[in-house]
């Protein structure tokens, strides 16, 4: 695990200066003007704040989805400026083709980053990604025959059978029920250990932050959206949710975050 003990963690994402404006109609909105962040190697971060304090923005131009308007943001010393199989996005909706089963829908995202594999080998990857989140039972079957919950397990195991280096992940359990988006939560922890996968989680719930990040990056909107605090979260991994939930540290910070958030969001009516 990434811990802000670890003494020389290796950088893997670096935004730097990145400046974010829109124009429509003659008229230009400033949304980040000189964000600076780093991501190392094995980090689980994650991006906490209101509506509108632009994290979307933010990884959406991580995974180059969106251009910047300035400054830069680089992986492993090349700067990213359009998608790329070493970045992985997670979506809130899921995102998978109708048409295709389960399994042809992660096979088709194989197919595309590993022609050097041969069928057989692209095939039993696939089985070992949709095993990974325990979804062998539906593997012949269409989305429209699966849960919310399922869909977000087979749109995990499709961004990680590509093998990424960042793995971006967008609001991925927010319309899924408590206890669906706690055991997802667990699912994707234990395929962070697994793995070792480098991780951006976009996220309004604060308890799923301090759940599951090594660092949680919280953005305030004022003029413009910039980082408001930095949380390093002090639980050691394997985390258990139930213990957590009981640790005095645990609650203290979650209010103290909330309260936090709560300042920005009064800072940003008063700003609009
Ligand atoms: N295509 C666009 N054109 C103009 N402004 C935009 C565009 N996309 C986003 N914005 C503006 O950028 C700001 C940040 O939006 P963003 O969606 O990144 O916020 P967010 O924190 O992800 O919000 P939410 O939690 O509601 O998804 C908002 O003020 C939004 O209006």
């Amino acid at each position: 695990m990434m811990t802000p003990t670890n003494n020389n963690p290796k950088k893997l994402l670096e935004v730097t200066q990145l400046q974010k404006q829109y124009t429509n109609n003659g008229a230009t909105n400033v949304i980040f003007d000189g964000l600076d962040l780093t991501v190392y190697e094995n980090e689980f971060v994650a991006i906490l704040g209101h509506s509108g304090s632009g994290k979307s923005t933010l990884l959406r131009m991580i995974a180059g989805l969106e251009s910047v308007s300035g400054g830069s943001i680089v992986l492993e010393d090349k700067e990213i400026k359009k998608p790329g199989k070493e970045r992985m996005m997670i979506f809130q909706n899921y995102a998978l083709l109708p048409w295709l089963t389960v399994f042809e829908n992660i096979k088709l995202a194989v197919d595309e980053v590993m022609p050097h594999m041969s069928e057989q080998q692209k095939q039993d990857h696939v089985s070992e990604h949709i095993a990974m989140v325990h979804l062998e039972a539906a593997a012949n079957k269409k989305p429209s025959e699966l849960s919310g919950g399922m869909k977000q397990r087979v749109g995990i195991a499709r961004a990680l059978a590509v093998q990424p280096l960042l793995l971006l992940m967008d609001e991925p359990l927010g319309a899924l029920d408590p206890f669906t988006r706690a055991k997802l939560q667990d699912q994707i922890l234990e395929l962070y250990y697994k793995r070792h996968q480098t991780i951006i989680l976009v996220t309004h719930d604060v308890e799923e932050a301090l759940l599951m990040a090594d660092r949680i990056i919280i953005l305030k909107a004022e003029e413009v959206a910039s980082i408001g605090k930095v949380i390093e979260v002090p639980f050691e991994h394997p985390r258990d949710r139930v213990k957590l939930r009981e640790h005095p540290e645990f609650n203290e910070l979650k209010n103290q975050t909330l309260k936090l958030m709560e300042a920005y969001f009064e800072q940003m009516q008063v700003g609009s």
